[in-house]
């Protein structure tokens, strides 16, 4: 059966209620945050409604290809009327002095061991910047706190954007003091295509066997930028035809079906707050995206792909089972049960799961991170309605995965 759409028939399952155990967790070591073997007990993370990371500052982190307007974009936001005082971290890996930045603030010298320069700008905004990313950066950075209340952080050179959302997660790290707002990568609409085909070359130098095996094609730095999205701007759109905008277009959402997608010019989005700044992407799962991400899009790409597994309400018994599902497929690669699967691996999952005595639990995660919190049903939604997880990855084969988290919920 297809459980592409929304509308496929949802298998019924109720169980008697219990209390729900949530995670935040990794257990890759590499990945510096805490780690929980099964047998350790599980820390029960439940975040209230109220427990918003207001006091923290939002960092919103610019990923995209060489040259396809990171720049542009940031001079952009710098100039607009948004009544941000917005910090710049400049990621610049290399040899500086050829990819020196020409930003609208043009004091761009400091390093994390100089004090920053803090410099205002036309709009009322104030700027200042760092270069170099790292835990060690942003520390520095935040002891000038105050000065800025937003930090925004190109990427220049950093192929998986992965391997940052986790520094922001836990709360005795970086996590106290700031909070992912969201990712955003640029395209450039005249090369990304060819970008993401270069699935059979070696366009990333830094891969190992693991991403040329059966998976099929290569996972290439584009998939990776594409995959960990919340935002994707199609930009450079002046230097393609409308027919092949709407085939990049096509293509990325057959990636990520979660990500908002703008088509620019020039980097110019025409919306800002909300849009592309202060969208709490990691503490949000809205009704409506997940809706759109079950809507069936095209598998246009063969690396990646998104997915939705639709079922029930859940006990809070259940609840307890789909915290083994998540922690067996995110942690152990494989999925609970007698069920056949290829290798896979997840790059981005969300969900809202209602439960059957009237609550809804928001599911974030990022490879193999992740976390659940209470949110707050939607006007839209009925209680105890239908619960969706959207999973974003390679080598995910639907079935498998449903037939696998049902077996769980339905032994419950
Ligand atoms: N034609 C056209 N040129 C653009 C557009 N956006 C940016 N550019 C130009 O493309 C070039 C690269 O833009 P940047 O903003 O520096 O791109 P970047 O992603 O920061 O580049 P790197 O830092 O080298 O990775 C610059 O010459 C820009 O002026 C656009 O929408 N259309």
């Amino acid at each position: 059966m297809d459980h592409e759409s929304s509308d496929d028939e949802i298998p019924v399952l109720v169980k008697p209620e219990e209390k729900v155990n949530l995670t935040v967790a990794s257990q890759d070591p590499a990945l510096e945050v805490a780690s929980l073997n099964e047998d350790d007990e599980i820390p029960n993370l439940v975040k209230g409604l109220d427990d918003t990371p207001t006091s923290k500052v939002p960092i919103t982190i610019v990923t995209g290809y060489l040259g396809a307007g990171k720049t542009t974009l940031l001079n952009y936001i710098l100039t607009q009327q948004h009544g941000k005082k917005i910090a710049v971290i400049l990621n610049e890996f290399g040899d500086t002095i050829d990819i020196e930045k020409q930003l609208t603030v043009s004091d761009m010298n400091s390093t994390e061991a100089k004090p920053i320069p803090f410099v205002p700008l036309a709009n009322g905004c104030i700027c200042c910047s760092v270069k170099d990313v790292g835990v060690a950066a942003i520390e520095n950075l935040m002891e000038q706190r105050g000065k800025f209340d937003y930090i925004l952080l190109e990427t220049t050179g950093l192929a998986d954007p992965g391997n940052i959302a986790p520094m922001f997660w836990l709360d005795d790290g970086l996590g106290s003091t700031i909070f992912l707002d969201g990712i955003v990568t640029l395209v450039d609409a005249k090369n990304v295509i060819k970008s993401l085909d270069e699935g059979f070359g070696d366009e990333r130098k830094d891969v190992g066997d693991h991403d040329r095996d059966e998976h099929g094609p290569l996972l290439t730095t584009a998939h990776l930028q594409i995959s960990h999205a919340d935002v994707i701007l199609v930009n450079k759109a002046d230097l393609v035809s409308k027919k092949e905008l709407d085939r990049v277009s096509a293509r990325i959402k057959s990636i990520n079906a979660l990500a908002k997608i703008e088509i620019t010019t020039r980097s110019q989005v025409p919306k800002l707050d909300g849009f592309l700044l202060d969208i709490h992407a990691y503490d949000e799962v809205k009704d409506a995206d997940l809706k759109f991400a079950s809507k069936g899009h095209s598998h246009l790409d063969r690396t990646i792909s998104t997915h939705t597994l639709s079922f029930q309400a859940l006990s809070q018994e259940q609840v307890s089972s789909l915290d083994v599902f998540l922690r067996t497929m995110l942690w152990e690669d494989e999925l609970p049960g007698n069920i056949a699967f290829q290798r896979f691996e997840i790059h981005r999952l969300k969900g809202r799961v209602p439960t059957t005595d009237g609550k809804v639990l928001l599911i974030q995660g990022v490879r193999n991170i992740y976390d659940i919190n209470e949110g707050k049903p939607s006007q839209s939604e009925k209680p105890g309605g239908v619960s969706k997880i959207v999973l974003i990855g390679r080598g995910v084969v639907q079935s498998a995965f449903l037939e696998s988290l049902l077996w769980l919920l339905h032994s419950t």
